[in-house]
Parts: C-alpha cells; sequence; structure tokens
C-alpha cells in the first residue's frame, strides 16, 4: 500500500475497501448488538479495535481503516449528535456566525481520546504487512452535516450560506481547515501511516464554488499535515467530483485521489493517474451483485489501472446487503491478479 502511494507497481496493486467493517458482517452486528450505540463502539477502544480487525481475518486486506466516523469531529466541537436507528446522523444544526459561538475547541482533543487510543492499538495489533489508514472528512462535507443538521438531498441550507455569507460561512471552514489537520495529525502520531479525506458530498458544488470549498480547505490541510509529517501520504476523495477531479488533482496537494464509481477508468489513467496514484472505484452494489459482473467489472478496473500506481478499492462504501463470501471473491481475484483462472 504504501510502495502504491510512493508511486511504485508491484504484480498486484494492494486494496481494501471504504466501509469494509461494518454491518454487512455478521461478526459486527452481534458485537453491535451488545455494545449499544454505534458511537458508543467508535469511542470505545476495546470495540473500535475488534471491529476494524474483523475483515482482515476474513480477508486480509493490505490496509486496515480506524473504525469510527467522519462526525465525531463536529461532536467533539460540543455539537449534539446521534446516530438514529435507520435514519442515519442527526446534530443540531449550526446555521449562523452567532451559531458557531455554540462549538468550541477547548475539549477537542479530550474528547477524541478513545479515537487516538484505539490508532496506537491498532498500530501494533494489526499484521506487519498491513498498513494502517487514518481518516476526517473533509470541510466540506463536514458542514453539511454541521448546517443541514442530517443528510440531506438538495443541501440547500448549507449553498446558500456559503453563496450568500461567504466570509461568515469561511470562518466555519477556517475552524474545520484547522482542527481537522490537528486531528489527523493526532493520529498520525499515534501510528496512522497514511490519511484519507471523505469529501463524500463534494459533487454537489458549481466548478467556482468546488475549487473554494473543496481544493482550497484540502490544500490547506495538505500543507498542515506536511509541514508536521512530510511523509505520510494524504489520500483525497472528492466524491462526485466529475470533471472537477482533473483540477482537484492538480491543485489540492494530495498525494492520491479515490476515484468515484462514476469516473471512467480509462479517463482516469489517462488525465489523473499520469499526475499520481488512483484508488477505486468498482461500484459496490457490483459487489453486492456478485457472479460474472463483479469479475468482469473488477478485472476492466485491474486492466486499466493496475499497470501504474493504483490501489484498488471500491468508488463508494460497502453496503450492508453485501453477502460476505462476494468479498472473499473479490480479494481472491485481486490476489491472483494477474494471473486468472
Ligand atoms: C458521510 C460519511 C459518514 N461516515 C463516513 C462518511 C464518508 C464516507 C461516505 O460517504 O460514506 C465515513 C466512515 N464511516 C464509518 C467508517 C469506518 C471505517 C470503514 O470501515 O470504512 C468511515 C470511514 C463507519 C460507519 N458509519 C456508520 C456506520 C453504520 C453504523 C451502524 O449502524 O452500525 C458505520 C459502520 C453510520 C453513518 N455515518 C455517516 C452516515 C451518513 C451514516 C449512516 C448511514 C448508515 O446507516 O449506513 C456519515
Amino acid at each position: 500500500m504504501l510502495a502504491a502511494l510512493t508511486g511504485e507497481v508491484r504484480s498486484r496493486p494492494p486494496f481494501w475497501l471504504m466501509r469494509q467493517a461494518g454491518r454487512y458482517l455478521p461478526e459486527y452486528r452481534e458485537l453491535r448488538a451488545k455494545a449499544g450505540s454505534f458511537l458508543d463502539m467508535c469511542y470505545n477502544p476495546d470495540h473500535a479495535v475488534e471491529v476494524t480487525l474483523q475483515p482482515l481475518r476474513r480477508y486480509d486486506m493490505d490496509a486496515a481503516i480506524l473504525f469510527s466516523d467522519i462526525l465525531v469531529v463536529p461532536h467533539a466541537l460540543g455539537q449534539p449528535l446521534a446516530f438514529l436507528e435507520g435514519e442515519g446522523p442527526k446534530l443540531d444544526p449550526v446555521r449562523s456566525v452567532d451559531d458557531l459561538k455554540r462549538l468550541s475547541r477547548d475539549r477537542f482533543h479530550e474528547r477524541l481520546e478513545p479515537v487516538y487510543e484505539t490508532v496506537r492499538r491498532l498500530s501494533s495489533a494489526i499484521p506487519a504487512h498491513t498498513t494502517l489508514i487514518g481518516f476526517a472528512g473533509a470541510p466540506w462535507t463536514i458542514a453539511c452535516y454541521m448546517v443541514e443538521g442530517a443528510g440531506s438531498k438538495e443541501y440547500a441550507h448549507v449553498k446558500r450560506w456559503a453563496y450568500g455569507d461567504p466570509a461568515g460561512f469561511g470562518a466555519l471552514m477556517d475552524l474545520l481547515v484547522e482542527v481537522t489537520a490537528d486531528y489527523l495529525c493526532t493520529q498520525i502520531e499515534a501510528g496512522a501511516e497514511v490519511v484519507q479525506l471523505f469529501d463524500s458530498w463534494a459533487g454537489v458544488l458549481p466548478a467556482g464554488e468546488f475549487r473554494r470549498w473543496v481544493i482550497e480547505p484540502t490544500r490547506r490541510i495538505v500543507d498542515l499535515i506536511k509541514a508536521r509529517h512530510p511523509a505520510i501520504p494524504v489520500i483525497g476523495f472528492p466524491r462526485g467530483a466529475g470533471l472537477s477531479y482533473e483540477e482537484y488533482v492538480t491543485g489540492s496537494g494530495v498525494d492520491a485521489v479515490g476515484l468515484d464509481t462514476t469516473v471512467p477508468v480509462a479517463w482516469a489513467a489517462g488525465n489523473l493517474q499520469s499526475r499520481l496514484p488512483v484508488q477505486g472505484n468498482l461500484d459496490p452494489i457490483m459487489l453486492a451483485a456478485g457472479g460474472e459482473a463483479l469479475r468482469n467489472a473488477a478485472s476492466e478496473i485491474l486492466e486499466t489501472l493496475a499497470g501504474r500506481p493504483f490501489v484498488f478499492n471500491l468508488g463508494h462504501g460497502v453496503i450492508q446487503t453485501t453477502p460476505p463470501e462476494h468479498v472473499a471473491e473479490l480479494a481472491r481475484l485481486i490476489k491472483d491478479w494477474p494471473n486468472r483462472g
């Protein structure tokens, strides 16, 4: 994984899967039923370590991703957060400069200490050949949840604030840039070897706003991380960026880029992979569907991207209804690459 991210090509590419830990695994559901809420699990290092290790035991991925959630950052800033069963996350929305007064950095690291403890334990608990990935949400995506107070179809509140009062919204984004860089650096100091920035809602912005609220904040975070940890690779995942992927790759400073499911791999090979390692982008529903379609789709990605620096992954997270055997088949296919059949 580290070799691929620094530009090396080996006989087969490394792989891991976004949301490789989670509800598609019976052992996850069993622990989750005992542990209480999802957030309790994130803040309990015993549980978070165990859940991180579960997919590695089955599939021996080349990387482990810290088990946590992107929304622990607003939570640690003092914004109330709950995950309601079947409804996703709910936060008390912040929608004005006045609302920002309810946030505070004072207890930020103290509240995130269980996450750092999980990373410290994982760095000795995972196998030596497995790379430990830390992560955070990128500022735009975190702001989406903080301002909407939940997932959304239109993102109208956050966009209206960003477009209508860029200085006020910029104050929230500045805060998120600083705490996110600091959070990722502390994960690195605890043992994370790579960090990924999830910008799940990057794709809802027009190009100029994308530059301002996706590329620029990402660039500032990368600069802050590089000042403290120049050798740690940063993967950016601007989901849905479309044609703006190119500008993201040249302008954000990330070391590698995650491709969402809709990016044509031949286009990515010519326009992005010529500049930096790429990661992706099997459709998670293809993994859930399985069979011939899965084998063909995975093979096409490998044939197109595996000859240059590449990390195999999905184009978004594993979905809950994915049969675990399909993940086993995919893992075999990648590990046997390029000697199929
Ligand atoms: C947007 C976002 C979130 N969280 C995350 C993102 C960015 C990636 C993406 O776009 O999916 C990132 C995330 N969430 C989780 C991880 C753990 C590491 C991994 O295995 O990838 C990571 C990296 C665990 C999780 N995060 C969540 C679960 C399910 C919790 C449970 O009920 O057990 C897990 C395993 C919950 C979550 N967390 C979030 C939502 C919208 C939801 C609810 C949706 C759902 O119920 O599936 C916010």
